[in-house]
């Protein structure tokens, strides 16, 4: 068992692996773990609040928060929407004693890597790849097509699982929550 004394965790896998279900049961189980809220020029999906899921800002905005050096990491994901995390907020949340959460994805990781290379990277795993299918359908939040796309990424995805410190499978809620806490260093 890997066990960090990292104060920032990337959390990356493919879409639909449950990246977002474990970081949401992460904070229902620690006061001391902060989630970074990204921004993205993807329009929200019903029910997502501004401020809340994501910052859903123009691409004018999304290029003035990379030109001033405000994002951390950034990156095209899925081919469509720009993504990236707000430097600042993970500076303070750090600064504060709290642990800070990234999910992000492959390229955004990659960056993370060579900027703060004290970050432990975790990539969080299928089952199965017939298990992933079955989840993102099931969400059932994207186009057919969307899907099929996030499928070819995930395949992509997949094969760079030996880049992260740590794979954790998404095989059962509360036993991957239970080891993400071990591994990031909070006992219960
Ligand atoms: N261990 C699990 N067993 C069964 N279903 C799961 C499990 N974890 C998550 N799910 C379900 O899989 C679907 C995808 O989960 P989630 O939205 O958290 O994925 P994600 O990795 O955050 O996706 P994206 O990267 O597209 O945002 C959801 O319907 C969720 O309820
Ligand atoms: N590089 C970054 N990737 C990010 C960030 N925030 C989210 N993501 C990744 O985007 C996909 C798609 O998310 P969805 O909400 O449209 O389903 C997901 O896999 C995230 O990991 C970010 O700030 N930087």
């Amino acid at each position: 068992m890997v066990e960090s004394r990292s104060k920032i965790f990337v959390i990356a896998g493919p879409s639909g692996v449950g990246k977002g279900t474990l970081v949401t049961e992460l904070t229902k189980r620690s006061d001391a773990i902060w989630v970074s809220i990204s921004a993205t020029t993807r329009a929200p999906r019903p029910g997502e609040i501004d401020g809340v899921s994501y910052f859903f800002v123009s691409d004018e905005e999304f290029d003035r928060l990379v030109d001033s050096g405000q994002m951390l990491e950034w990156a095209i994901v899925h081919g469509s929407a720009r993504y990236g995390t707000p430097r600042g907020p993970v500076e303070e949340a750090v600064a504060s004693g709290k642990i800070a959460i990234l999910e992000i994805d492959l390229a955004g990781a990659r960056q993370v890597r060579q900027s703060a290379p004290e970050a432990t990277q975790i990539f969080i795993a299928p089952p199965s790849s017939e298990e992933l299918e079955r989840r993102l359908r099931g969400r059932g939040t994207e186009t057919p097509e969307q899907i099929e796309r996030r499928l070819q990424t995930a395949r992509v995805e997949l094969e760079a699982e030996g880049e992260f410190d740590v794979v954790v499978v998404n095989d059962s809620v509360n036993r991957a929550t239970d080891e993400l806490l071990q591994i990031i260093g909070i006992s219960r």
